[in-house]
């Protein structure tokens, strides 16, 4: 009999070697086992012997402690969860030697006599592959700056918001003035870099808040949240003058530019960000008749 346990102990422990995940065995909310797996920051014999509640945030913890609900609710079903491990937000796991904020799949298991079993499966790299494709699937690939489908996105969540809180926004569309003529003069690659040279005087001159995407082919989008409409007009003044002032060597000459600036500003609860951008369309299109290198407001 006592041989058949210390047998049963060591195939339980060979079956530990093989798994990858971090292990935890909880008896009740505390921590009677740990394992570190492969990661690497698990200090093993500090975690063992924790509880839940000194362990995790709040937030964490009724999340975990949901999870372990269910899964003694089912015992022998598996309960899946993922979540970050922050370790400004985790101080025992962070004195555990969590340093950089990791992700987790988490699978957890009640076993008939009622202690719980938590693996979690580091995920940072899937994490960031998934960030990354996101990212892509904002961003217009010459420039960096966010495409129109991810404008749009967060224009009608700021505008929505702004409605909510009686707040406003402005926005701000900028047109490269004969921008075919560069291209036709010095070449597509020409007309590319003097893009990429705009929106990078773009990005610092903008304020944190302020979302820039390309919305056109020689069309850029300054979205302001909580700015009025004459703020939006000076801003749109001090990206006119910031472009007409950038001068961009290139081997067929130096290149310079000017914008004509179309700006709407948030017309109160019926108004949305199609509409926005429409009336940012029409003084664009007068800024542009009226001989370019212009801003316009409203119309
Ligand atoms: N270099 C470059 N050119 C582009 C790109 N995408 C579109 N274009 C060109 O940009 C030009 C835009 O033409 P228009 O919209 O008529 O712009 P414009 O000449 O500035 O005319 P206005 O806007 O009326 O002042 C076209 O010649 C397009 O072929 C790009 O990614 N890079």
């Amino acid at each position: 009999m006592t041989q058949d346990i210390d047998n049963r102990a060591e195939r339980y422990q060979a079956i530990l070697e093989l798994t990858r995940d971090l292990l935890i065995v909880l008896d009740g909310e505390s921590v009677i086992m740990c394992r570190a797996g492969e990661s690497e920051w698990v200090n093993e014999a500090v975690i063992t012997g924790l509880t839940l509640d000194t362990m995790l945030s709040d937030e964490l913890l009724t999340k975990v402690r949901g999870t372990i609900e269910r899964a003694q609710a089912a015992p022998g079903t598996v309960q899946s969860i993922e979540y970050v491990l922050r370790p400004e937000q985790l101080t025992m796991l962070h004195e555990a030697g969590l340093r950089e904020p990791t992700w987790y799949e988490a699978r957890f298991v009640a076993t008939p006599s009622g202690e719980v079993l938590w693996s979690a499966r580091d995920i940072n790299e899937r994490k960031k592959l998934q960030r990354k494709v996101t990212n892509q699937a904002q961003r217009d690939p010459l420039t960096g700056a966010y495409n129109r489908r991810a404008l749009v996105t967060v224009m009608e969540q700021t505008v929505a918001q702004a409605q909510r809180y009686d707040w406003t926004c402005s926005v701000l569309l900028i047109d490269v003035d004969d921008f075919s003529k560069i291209n036709e003069q010095h070449g597509w690659d020409a007309g590319d870099q003097l893009l990429q040279q705009i929106v990078t005087g773009l990005y610092k001159l903008k304020r944190t808040a302020d979302f820039l995407a390309r919305y056109g082919d020689d069309q850029l989008v300054l979205f302001l949240p909580e700015t009025n409409h004459e703020q939006g007009v000076a801003a749109a003044e001090r990206v006119r003058r910031l472009i007409q002032e950038l001068e961009m060597p290139y081997p067929t000459g130096e290149l310079q530019c000017t914008v004509s600036v179309g700006v709407a500003g948030l017309r109160g609860l019926e108004d949305s960000a199609p509409d926005m951008l429409k009336r940012a369309e029409e003084s664009l299109f007068i800024a542009r008749n009226s001989g370019g290198n212009r801003v316009e407001g409203e119309v």
